[in-house]
């Protein structure tokens, strides 16, 4: 699969690294406004390729992009030292208003997957600049959220986080939920396996867990001024589940008619995902609290659109 990737700074390259690593992808083609930086980036990964996958990486200007299958929009600016991701909003969305009608000339069959952030209103940025249908425009939302609470969780059980199940909800921001009611190890509600196991998951635990998972991207932008690892994994997880029409339930972002209560809206819940997109959304079982969490965060999400369109 072809798959294009504008944006070439610290996601959009570890997304593409991380899809000729992984095999996710049988070519991968560089659009940014730095043309320089572009090319540097396919031909850094390019070397990985003799000990990876066979993958061509190449970079050009949108037309460049014909034939791809899928667009990865990681273009746009990113959180400094203790912003929040929702203040780049107007700063992104003019970015997109320049970019998705290249990405839709040279490559009209593409499905998009948004990454730059603020990423839930970026999706319907790009929803609503490029005329496909919402199951085709996809935020990678709370994947990489999803990914640190089960590395965290798994990290407490003492458990590969491959075997815990759990999700988190809503915005891929400050307001996120992590639905801890539907949260599973192996198939155990992860309370009752943390006490069979002598890890109990008290309060502090929690605590402990959430702001490890909430206050993330925080810490590492404190220490080494971007993320870039995990959500480039994250990206390479989502293009592998269209590219075999896998059905892999993913906690990922897209526009939503209505969710509790709160119209046209994007956020992220489990989702699967498979070749035409995404094909089903799922509600997790969720306590009064997270039910509530989850309504808050998406009014969050509401009010900053406002003034937008
Ligand atoms: N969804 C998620 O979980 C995550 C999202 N992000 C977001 O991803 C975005 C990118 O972050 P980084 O790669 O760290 O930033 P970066 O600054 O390293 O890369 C951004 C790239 O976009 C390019 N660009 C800017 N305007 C453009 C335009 N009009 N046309 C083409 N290219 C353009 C720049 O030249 C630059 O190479 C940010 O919005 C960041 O907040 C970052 C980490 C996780
Ligand atoms: C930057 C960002 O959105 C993250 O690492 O979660």
């Amino acid at each position: 699969m072809k798959v294009g990737i504008v944006g070439a700074g610290m996601v959009g390259s570890a997304a593409g690294s991380a899809l000729a690593l992984r095999g996710g992808a049988s070519e991968v083609v560089f659009v940014d406004r730095n043309a320089a930086l572009a090319q540097a980036q396919a031909e850094d990964i390019s070397h990985a390729v003799p000990f990876a996958h066979p993958c061509r990486l190449s970079a050009g200007e949108y037309d460049a992009l014909e034939g791809a299958e899928v667009v990865i929009l990681a273009a746009g600016v990113a959180q400094k030292p203790g912003e929040s991701r929702l203040s780049l909003l107007s700063r992104n969305a003019d970015v997109f208003a320049s970019v998705i009608g290249g990405v839709r000339a040279a490559a009209p069959g593409a499905m998009l997957l948004v990454a730059s952030n603020p990423v839930d209103i970026m999706t319907q940025v790009a929803l609503r600049a490029s005329g496909l249908p919402p199951e085709r425009v996809i935020g990678s939302g709370t994947i990489l959220d999803t990914a640190r609470f089960r590395s965290l969780l798994g990290a407490h059980l003492g458990i590969a986080p491959q075997s815990v199940h759990a999700y988190v909800l809503g915005e891929h921001g400050d307001s996120e939920v992590l639905a801890w009611s539907s949260a599973r190890a192996g198939t155990e509600p992860v309370a009752r396996f943390g006490a069979q196991i002598g890890a109990p998951i008290t309060e502090e635990v929690r605590a402990t867990i959430d702001a490890g998972v909430r206050r993330a991207a925080y810490r590492i932008i404190e220490g080494k001024g971007a993320t870039w690892y995990g959500i480039g994994a994250g990206l390479a997880r989502i293009v592998q589940a269209i590219r075999d029409d896998q059905g892999a339930v993913l906690s990922v972002s897209v526009v939503a008619p209505e969710i509790e209560g709160v119209p046209d809206i994007a956020l992220s819940l489990p989702r699967v995902v498979g070749r035409k997109g995404v094909s089903a959304t799922l509600m997790p079982e969720m306590s009064e609290t997270e039910t509530a969490a989850l309504r808050a965060s998406a009014e969050v999400l509401k009010e900053s659109t406002q003034g937008l369109w």
